[in-house]
């Protein structure tokens, strides 16, 4: 038997191994298998089963140089012949290998990886070393090194000849009988925990008629009988030695005497929310009633909807309701959720209604839960799963639905790592391929879900009111630098803002201030010679974190103290600029000593289970104020916000990208929406310099359609999506030469496609080097009416990646193709 195998690496082919007739039984499609790779073992996935192989075809040679399985590591599929389509979809969209886009299906850390070791015999290396003419050869520092240790990683040998080619030379010194390379499969970095559990052996009768004795013999052994004898259900060794206070001999007694058992039990790893709500007993309003009406015609039957509610409007109860019905049915849901962690309020809704049929994944979780939940996943125990985008990978059987809450939100899409999917677009498909519907749900749909509404691709839904007749919050902006004129402002905050917290502080009344970066002063810069301090490895400002008293790059997260002058000049007057949170939470505590103020941004809540503790203080009114980041404008549900206040809005409207409006409009929209929810009204007071971006009209007044109108206008005119698919091409070196003429290469083949697509020329990026790499971008796009599917497109670009691999004298740079950016940073 032979199996076609993938493997989570670049290269798009499959390969060919053997299946040994002890393994037979098991191999399926949809395992994970370890197979021998080159001088490797890697884990891969078995995508195709045959009884014999077409010679021919295959393009092998000789079938005796085919390699066999060595091991299977699941004992049942991870997937099956309708996922596997879908696996095969996201590889062709997003252009990376099957491989590649099947290890989205797996839990980080369950991988084997190999890790080789070289056994040499000194003796000959030592001879061979002598024999070398030119002691300072590649060949003669290898054997150097290999004549001093018998055993030695090869990744250690590297690191020490400071030299990555080691291999040719490697296998030649294998073949002259120097040395033997070992191939040590490393660990998986998870593992199912396993502990030791204690059982009564005997029928109870008879261990009553041996108690006597052993009272009288061991009375440490008598005091575990009993306490096993209290209760019903098997326990841990360990948690009845610490209980009775013995020791393990005690235990080992009554193993000898059999009169009981020790064995090994699986312990499955949950995570415990700290965040707790109690569940309300809700009736649907008239316009969730329809909405789920609305839903419900799709008939199990693949549809895609775009639930437009506005904030408030109470989508989480529209999701609740469908799920439920889909389980009902006998099949199964998954909902995604933006940054799960930031969000235990809905997930704590969820868990009220459906308890232990579901399955929450969030970024606070160890690997070992989740890779506990994942196996319940896989093994049925669980009928819905609800996560940040990775969720949308579970081995789930049966899916009858998707659901998108925020679809609009960025961290839907995977930024750092091959393939640059987004799980949006990507459920979208899954829903297809399972024929079952899918929803989307936002107060701010994104310009292109909207624009799919609109032409009738998606099927609108709307709840344009908020629960209980609450009203949207009023909306005042003030223009900070009128305010400035005027002498109405002090520090950050116009005197406006300070009034209206004072008076909700009264009336103890609850307060959200929103500020989008966090650090104290977000710019350093010599007021002398104006030089701006920035990070050494990437060409972004440092940031002044006041709590450690350094500065920090956001980027590549390197730290330096506070500089005493400037590093250019020497001048002494550095000054500090821009405002982060800190410094929010610093003024606002100056303003108002008495009031309960914490903070929310990703250096605060990184301790488990902070967020879930400032929530629940902020729910139970042991906290008067959040300041914070966008964290704050997802989804939080508190009834007693009154007023929301943002610091400057336009953080986010300055950066240059295509999609900055929207985001801006997004970020206001939602952090407004948190204020008045319930029967006490809402303000939100705004602070700008930029009152004249059209935006803020918009975000005042409420009014998305009109936003929305107008950025379409914006989107043709500048050629963007939703007219336009584009992808991002991303070249980047540490070499800065190197960087640039690969990118003038792969421009070279990507031009020759110059009749089908619009390109750019090979730019450099606008943060220009991150992390010591230097960037070059090439903006390539089609038109939406002569390239609907974004085929054209996504073809030139894999043949101008073709050609320069096989071309190109640059090859070994990085290079990132990202079709559907978020971003064009
Ligand atoms: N039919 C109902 N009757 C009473 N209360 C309801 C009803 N539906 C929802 N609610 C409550 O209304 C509040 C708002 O609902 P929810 O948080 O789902 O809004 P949302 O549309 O998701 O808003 P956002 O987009 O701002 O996150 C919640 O406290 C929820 O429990
Ligand atoms: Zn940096």
């Amino acid at each position: 038997m032979y199996a076609q195998i993938v493997f989570p690496l670049p290269f798009r082919n499959s390969f060919t191994y053997s299946v040994p007739r002890l393994l037979e039984k098991d191999v399926k499609i949809g395992t994970r298998v370890v197979v021998p790779f080159g001088r490797r073992v890697l884990t891969g996935f078995i995508i195709a089963l045959s009884e014999s192989i077409d010679e021919s075809s295959s393009g092998l040679a000789d079938k005796s140089k085919i390699k066999s399985i060595r091991d299977i590591l699941d004992d049942q599929p991870i997937f099956d012949s309708k996922m596997l389509e879908f696996y095969r979809w996201m590889s062709d969209y997003y252009l990376c290998s099957l491989g590649e886009a099947l290890k989205t299906i797996v839990p980080y850390g369950t991988d084997v990886e190999s890790k080789r070791k070289i056994v040499s015999d000194t003796e000959i290396c030592r001879s061979l070393l002598a024999g070398e003419k030119n002691k300072n050869s590649l060949k003669a520092k290898i054997l150097s090194a290999l004549a001093e240790k018998e055993l030695i990683n090869i990744s250690y040998l590297q690191k020490i000849i400071k030299n990555k080619n080691v291999y040719s030379i490697l296998r030649d010194l294998e073949d002259a009988g120097a040395i033997t390379i070992l191939n040590e499969i490393a660990d998986a970095k998870v593992r199912v925990k396993k502990a030791r559990y204690v059982r009564i052996a005997l029928p109870r009768e008879a261990i009553y008629d041996l108690m006597p004795e052993i009272e009288r013999a061991a009375p440490k052994q008598m005091l575990i009988l009993l306490e096993l004898l209290s209760s019903a259900e098997d326990k841990p060794a360990a948690e009845i030695l610490k209980k009775t206070g013995s020791s393990s001999s005690a235990l080992n007694g009554l193993v000898s005497k059999g009169i009981v058992e020790i064995y090994e039990k699986e312990i499955e790893r949950t995570f415990k929310e700290n965040y707790a709500e109690e569940m309300k007993d809700i009736v649907l309003s008239v316009n969730q009633r329809k909405a789920v009406e609305e839903l419900k015609k799709s008939n199990g039957k693949f549809d895609v909807f775009l639930l437009y509610g506005v904030t408030g409007s109470g989508k989480t109860q529209v999701y609740i309701e469908i799920a439920d019905e889909v389980v009902k049915s006998g099949k199964n849901v998954i909902i995604l959720v933006p940054e799960i962690s930031l969000t235990p309020q809905i997930t704590t809704r969820f868990y009220n209604k459906f308890n232990d049929k579901i399955a929450v994944f969030h970024s606070r979780m160890s690997l070992g839960e989740r890779y506990d939940t994942w196996r319940g996943i896989l093994s049925g125990k669980y009928s819905i799963v609800i996560g940040p985008r990775s969720a949308l990978f579970v081995p789930l059987k049966n899916l009858g639905l998707i659901v998108v809450d925020e679809e609009h939100d960025q961290s839907y899409k995977q930024s750092d790592m091959t393939p640059k999917y987004n799980a949006r677009d990507a459920a979208v498909m899954l829903a297809k391929f399972n024929d079952c519907p899918v929803v989307l749900g936002s107060a701010t749909p994104s310009i292109e879900s909207m624009y799919n509404a609109q032409s009738g691709k998606y099927k609108l839904i709307e709840l344009p009111e908020r629960i209980d007749n609450a009203k949207l919050p009023e909306i005042k902006l003030v223009d900070v630098t009128i305010e400035k004129k005027k002498k109405k402002i002090e520090g950050i905050f116009s005197n406006l803002l300070l009034d209206e917290i004072g008076k909700r502080l009264e009336k103890k009344e609850n307060v959200i201030i929103l500020q989008n970066r966090r650090g104290f002063a977000t710019q350093v810069y010599c007021d002398d010679c104006g030089e701006v301090i920035t990070c050494t490895d990437c060409t972004v400002s440092m940031v002044h974190h006041i709590s450690k008293n350094i500065l920090q790059c956001h980027y590549c997260g390197n730290s330096m103290p506070v500089p005493k002058a400037c590093p250019v000049c020497g001048s002494v007057s550095l000054k500090f600029f821009g405002t982060g949170t800190q410094r929010v939470e610093d003024e606002l505590a100056f303003y108002f000593p008495n009031a309960k103020i914490e903070r929310v941004d990703s250096d605060s809540i990184s301790r488990k289970g902070a967020l879930s503790e400032i929530l629940n203080d902020f729910r139970n009114g042991r906290i008067d104020i959040l300041v914070g980041t966008q964290m704050l404008s997802k989804g939080l549900d508190f009834s007693n916000v009154t007023l929301v206040g943002v610091v400057s809005a336009e953080t986010s409207l300055w950066i240059p990208d295509f999609r900055a409006d929207e985001r801006t409009f997004q970020l206001l929209t939602q952090v407004s929406g948190r204020a008045g929810r319930s029967d006490k009204k809402g303000e939100v007071i705004i602070q700008t310099q930029n009152s004249k971006n059209f935006i803020f009209r918009k975000v005042i007044d409420n009014d998305y359609y009109g936003f929305y109108n107008e950025e379409l206008e914006l989107r043709r005119k500048g050629e963007y999506p939703p007219f336009t698919r584009i992808a991002l091409v991303e070249i980047k070196d540490k070499n800065e030469r190197r960087a640039r003429a690969a990118a003038n290469d792969f421009h070279k083949y990507l031009a020759m496609h110059k009749k089908t697509i619009n390109i750019s020329p090979p730019n450099e990026a606008i943060i220009y080097k991150i992390k010591g790499f230097y960037r070059y971008q090439i903006l390539a796009r089609s038109f939406r009416n002569q390239d609907p599917a974004g085929r054209l497109l996504r073809s030139a670009i894999f043949d101008a990646l073709t050609e320069f691999n096989r071309l190109s004298r640059h090859k070994n740079i990085t290079l990132i193709v990202d079709i559907d950016p978020q971003s064009i940073l």
